[in-house]
């Protein structure tokens, strides 16, 4: 940025001594932003990076046109090329976007549009590109993010000069139509029309598909990093208890898709339309309708060009006034479509359990009440896009005509011909469109903040979720001194705060196979939990051996989708273990009769009852040999019988491991050498105490 910065400065310096020797305002003028682009250039330092790429274009831009502009003042711009010469106006107008770029980036919501857009644009992982007709090369994911969206950046500009360019085209094929004057006609059409229409034509389909292509690539990235954030160390876990983000798939795969879309479908027009507005303008400008005020002799110089200005800008804010109530209302119809999506997935998930309680009356008058709430909203939200489409398509109407309200009384006077007044009403058409952008753009915008705020409540609820796992004030999970499993001042609480486990000291691993017991309710698989290092809510520390592989098995295992093989090795990959050893653990948890089937993908987990996905569950243990392995009632489904034969297996096969057993029944004291028992305190909270054995 620097240098870049000191570049802008030394033209702007050239550019005010050069206006100073020849006079022209125009070049004084050009070196005079120059001079505050360069500071601004130089501040931009510190912006993000979403914003920085716009202000490199510009500054970049500024230098390039603002030295041509220099060159012709000069007569140093070679003659052949007269016609190209751009005249101050163009660099002057560039650093004004240079400057507005810096200013935008102290509005908050810019600042947390650029922070949500920003990391992309930096991301350095290499990824691999093709340039038809050039060979796959690997860059880097942020590198070429930048580079498309610089490159769609300038084609932007160059369509705004494509438009410009046809607006001329328009006035005088009018003009040659007006005067019947053939031989013009169809030199308009053929040189003129055909070759800048066909060029439009072309850069747009390339704008398509370098704009699709970033957007693809942007939206891949983003997904990929809020669910890796959202996956790391049972975040998605923590987040879900504390309640703090509802619908996390939607934030992933819709607000993502919408935030991405909507960024560029903003940035990237919102620039077109403003160097529109000032092309255009300068058009409106330049147009010579003298008015007069109203009983005065004094003539209002760019009359038209004020009209559209104060038109458009009245029409602009009273949709903003109208149209405001929309961002909530999106923002609720959002939520409330994703609870009933929410809803409708739950119920596939239970279909079974729902099935036999034959729950479906009140499933259905859930999943009618949720789409109930849908409607209430969505009665409000029309009434809102009511209120303003009135407004906008009474708006969009008017302009048809305006323009040649403005003007008939010049034309009828014969002061203007009828090239020049359909000129200023596409003019005047462009200035308001431009103009009204915001207005044809509310719903979209309204859908754009929802998005920008569920991603940012989203990355909050991320960062508070790890942040607790490095509070002072938490459970640490740490490596112990010896080799076994240590708890040390442990409090473990509920959610609200209120404590449900106190654990003073307790040690286990003492004996190598250990049984939990106690009361329903009296916190034994949180202390679980706590040891697993997924209890955010509580203070203490716990030890536990260093990089000692620690298993643990629920009541109810998780299956994933897909094959039997995948669903053993999980969360292992499939190819991890031989079918031998895969075949060798299921005979060894009497799962033989499925040993066939290890290929077959299924719904596993409502394909198998209760006790065989329990053994699965055992068969993933004996798979992975885990120094400790912790059993969360993982067999209480299983006959009494077939309980002791499964922890026989796991004696014999992992005879190295540390087994932690949370059960009911009293047979499974005979397979433990230690018994934990949950003791009540006066308060209301339990205690683990190492016990003698019964
Ligand atoms: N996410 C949660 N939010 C609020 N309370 C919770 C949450 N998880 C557990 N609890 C409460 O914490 C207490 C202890 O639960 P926990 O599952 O640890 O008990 P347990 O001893 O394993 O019970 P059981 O023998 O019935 O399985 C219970 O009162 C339970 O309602």
């Amino acid at each position: 940025m620097r240098p870049l910065s000191f570049a802008v400065a030394a033209l702007a310096v050239v550019a005010l001594v050069v206006g100073q020797q020849t006079g022209a305002a125009g070049t004084i003028g050009l070196g005079v932003v120059g001079l505050l682009l360069a500071a601004a250039t130089f501040r931009a330092q510190t912006i993000a990076t979403f914003l920085k790429i716009f202000s490199v274009i510009f500054a970049v831009e500024y230098v390039l046109t603002g030295a041509a502009a220099v060159l012709a003042q000069t007569g140093f711009w070679p003659a052949s090329l007269q016609a190209l010469a751009p005249p101050p106006s163009l660099p002057i107008t560039i650093a004004v976007f240079g400057l507005v770029v810096y200013g935008i980036s102290f509005v908050p919501a810019i600042q947390r549009i650029a922070r949500l857009a920003s990391p992309y644009f930096e991301a350095p992982e290499r990824t691999t590109a093709t340039l038809w007709p050039a060979k796959p090369f690997s860059i880097g994911t942020g590198r070429m993010g930048v580079l498309l969206l610089v490159f769609l950046v300038v084609l932007n500009q160059l369509q705004v000069g494509i438009s410009l360019r046809l607006s001329f085209f328009n006035r005088d094929f009018y003009n040659a139509i007006q005067e019947k004057d053939a031989a013009s006609f169809w030199y308009q059409l053929i040189f003129v029309f055909s070759v800048w229409a066909g060029i439009s034509v072309v850069s747009n389909l390339i704008e398509l598909f370098a704009n699709y292509t970033l957007l693809i690539r942007w939206r891949r990235w983003m997904a990929e990093k809020f669910s890796a954030a959202w996956l790391r160390q049972g975040t998605h876990y923590r987040v879900a208890l504390a309640g703090t983000a509802d619908n996390p798939d939607q934030r992933i795969a819709e607000d993502t898709r919408a935030f991405v879309n909507n960024t560029y479908n903003f940035a990237l027009p919102l620039l077109t339309q403003v160097s529109t507005l000032v092309s255009f303008s300068i058009i409106l400008w330049s147009i010579p309708v003298a008015s007069m005020v109203p009983g005065t002799e004094i003539s209002i110089p760019g009359f038209i060009f004020w009209m559209a200005l104060f038109y458009s800008i009245a029409a602009t804010w009273i949709a903003h006034m109208i149209g405001k109530p929309l961002i909530s209302l999106e923002f609720e119809q959002e939520r409330r479509e994703a609870n009933f999506r929410f809803s409708l997935a739950r119920l596939r998930e239970y279909s079974e359990q729902i099935a036999l309680m034959r729950g479906e009356g009140a499933e259905q008058r859930h999943l009618s009440e949720r789409f109930g709430d849908i409607v209430a909203n969505f009665y409000r939200l029309v009434w809102a896009r009511l209120k303003l489409s009135t407004f906008t398509y009474s708006f969009g109407q008017a302009n048809v005509v305006v323009p040649y309200i403005l003007l008939a009384p010049h034309y009828f006077a014969n002061k203007i011909t009828l090239g020049i007044m359909t000129q200023v009403a596409s003019a005047f058409d462009r200035v308001q469109t431009a103009m009204s952008f915001f207005i044809s753009s509310y719903q979209a915008i309204a859908q754009y903040v929802a998005a920008i705020n569920r991603l940012t409540t989203f990355e909050t609820a991320i960062a508070q979720a790890r942040a607790a796992t490095i509070d002072d004030k938490t459970i640490h999970r740490a490596p112990a001194d010896g080799r076994d499993v240590h708890l040390a001042a442990v409090t473990l609480t509920l959610p609200n705060g209120s404590p449900i486990v106190r654990a003073d000291a307790l040690d286990l691993g003492a004996a190598r196979r250990t049984l939990v017991v106690g009361p329903s309710g009296s916190g034994k698989s949180t202390l679980f939990r706590a040891i697993a290092g997924i209890w955010p809510f509580g203070e203490g520390r716990v030890g536990i051996p260093a990089d000692a592989d620690i298993m643990l098995l629920p009541q109810r295992p998780y299956l994933p989708q897909g094959t039997l093989r995948a669903a053993l090795a999980y969360p292992a990959e499939a190819v991890v273990y031989s079918d031998d050893a895969i075949r060798e653990a299921m005979d060894k948890v009497k799962l033989g009769h499925l040993r066939d089937r290890l290929d077959e993908i299924d719904l596993w987990g409502q394909r198998l009852s209760g006790g065989e996905q329990q053994r699965l569950a055992v068969a993933r243990a004996l798979l992975a040999k885990p120094d400790w392995l912790f059993l969360d009632e993982a067999t209480a489904s299983l006959d009494e019988k077939l309980e002791g034969e499964i922890y026989a297996t796991l004696d014999r096969e992992l005879p190295q491991a540390r087994i932690v057993s949370i059960g009911h029944r009293s047979t499974l004291r005979e397979m433990h050498d230690a018994v934990v028992t949950m003791e009540a305190n006066d308060d209301g909270t339990f205690t683990p105490r190492m016990a003698a054995k019964a």
